[in-house]
């Protein structure tokens, strides 16, 4: 049975910032059974507006005959630090001031996030995964995971993911948020501030999520007529709107900054001296038609990590491919972890 909980970390929990939070709640999910030597966990880490809930969005990947299946395996996700799923994020109330945090609350980053994790991880009193995943934030917070903790875990999958970072991922990011300040409630200390803004935030994403040919495919005018009101202008509009209603703009805010900031090398002199480190049996997974994570990123990852292997996902759908093509993924992660695959397999960069 899948059971939702809160774990509660009481004392000042310090940030690569300088920031603190004076104690933090993350909210996880498990499902399954830990087994007598918790040999079969399974850790997931989620992306920018992910939850806690494999099921709403790995559907199919996680449940019974599939990939992550919780008659074996002991499945673990937590919401990120920072989101609104549960876990401490800017709406939560801030113990020092008795309000919402909203503006106040501190940056940041996914080593920040993963220590928070890893404390879970101690209190639930678990060594070792069998297997840590995620996908675009949620890789990067698994990677950065595995770099500082390179025992944690037995086997790492990353997908549509990177080690750092890159100029264009920020510059996108900017862009959103340059959009939510140009919202006029955005200095309001209010849940709903800046709401509009993140809706254009949105929509700007989804531009760098998905592809020329997937509004082709999806978006495409049936009537040779028409002027104005185009199907491509209202899905932007419903995109916005849907996130609206289940998200907030300092969540966007802070996760998006914390997206930017990622970067596994800090401290290590480089990036390819931290990927050094790992030691899990890794698989790199990107999607050919990502603009976010182009698939240069994974190759480049996939060539400094010790032990990796790296497959890509044919798709028209760019980065949300990892979320929508979950039979090519089903296959490529059964592949992988049943070891039947051929080790480094290559396949030459189109960017
Ligand atoms: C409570 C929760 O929802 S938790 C969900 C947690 N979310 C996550 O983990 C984030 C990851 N998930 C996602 O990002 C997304 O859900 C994805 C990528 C998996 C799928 O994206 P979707 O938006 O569902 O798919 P798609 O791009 O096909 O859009 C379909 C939606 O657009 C609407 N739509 C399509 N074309 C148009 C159009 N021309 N005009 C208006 N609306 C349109 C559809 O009616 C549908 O609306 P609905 O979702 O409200 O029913
Ligand atoms: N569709 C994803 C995009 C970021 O990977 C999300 O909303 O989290």
């Amino acid at each position: 049975m899948l059971k939702g909980r809160v774990f509660e970390h009481y004392n000042e929990f310090q940030l690569e910032s300088g920031q603190y939070l004076p104690g933090f709640q993350l909210f996880y999910t498990t499902w399954g059974t830990l087994n007598a030597d918790k040999s079969n966990v399974v850790w997931v880490c989620h992306a920018l507006t992910g939850n806690a809930f494999v099921k709403d969005w790995w559907d199919g990947l996680f449940g019974e005959g599939k990939t992550f299946d919780p008659s074996k395996d002991f499945i673990v996700c937590a919401n990120t630090l920072g989101g609104c799923y549960g876990s401490t994020g800017p709406l939560s109330l801030n113990p020092d001031s008795g309000k919402p945090y909203y503006h106040a609350f501190p940056t940041l980053t996914n080593r920040d996030v993963v220590r928070a994790f890893d404390l879970l991880r101690e209190h639930l009193e678990i060594n070792q995964f069998k297997v840590l995943v995620g996908g675009s934030l949620g890789g990067q917070q698994a990677l950065e995971w595995a770099v500082q903790h390179p025992g944690v875990t037995r086997q790492l999958v990353l997908v549509a993911s990177n080690a750092r970072q890159t100029p264009w991922g920020v510059a996108l990011n900017e862009t959103q948020r340059m959009a939510i300040e140009q919202d006029v409630t955005w200095q309001l200390n209010t849940d709903a501030a800046g709401i509009s803004g993140m809706k254009t935030a949105r929509a700007i994403a989804l531009l760098s999520y998905r592809s020329y040919s997937a509004y082709n495919r999806s978006q495409r005018e049936k009537s040779l007529e028409r002027i104005d009101q185009f199907r491509a202008a209202s899905y932007q509009k419903h995109q916005g709107e849907k996130l609206a209603q289940r998200f907030n703009a300092f969540s966007y805010w802070h996760l998006t900054k914390m997206m930017d900031s990622h970067n596994v090398g800090r401290g290590f002199g480089s990036v390819e001296a931290a990927l050094q480190r790992l030691k899990a049996e890794t698989l790199v997974v990107g999607v050919d038609s990502d603009i976010l994570f182009p698939i240069t990123e994974q190759r480049f990852m996939a060539r400094s990590i010790p032990d990796s292997n790296f497959q890509v996902i044919r798709s028209v759908f760019g980065h949300d491919g990892f979320l929508l093509e979950t039979d090519q993924l089903k296959d490529i992660l059964d592949n992988f972890l049943q070891k039947k695959q051929q080790r480094k397999t290559w396949i030459p960069t189109v960017f």
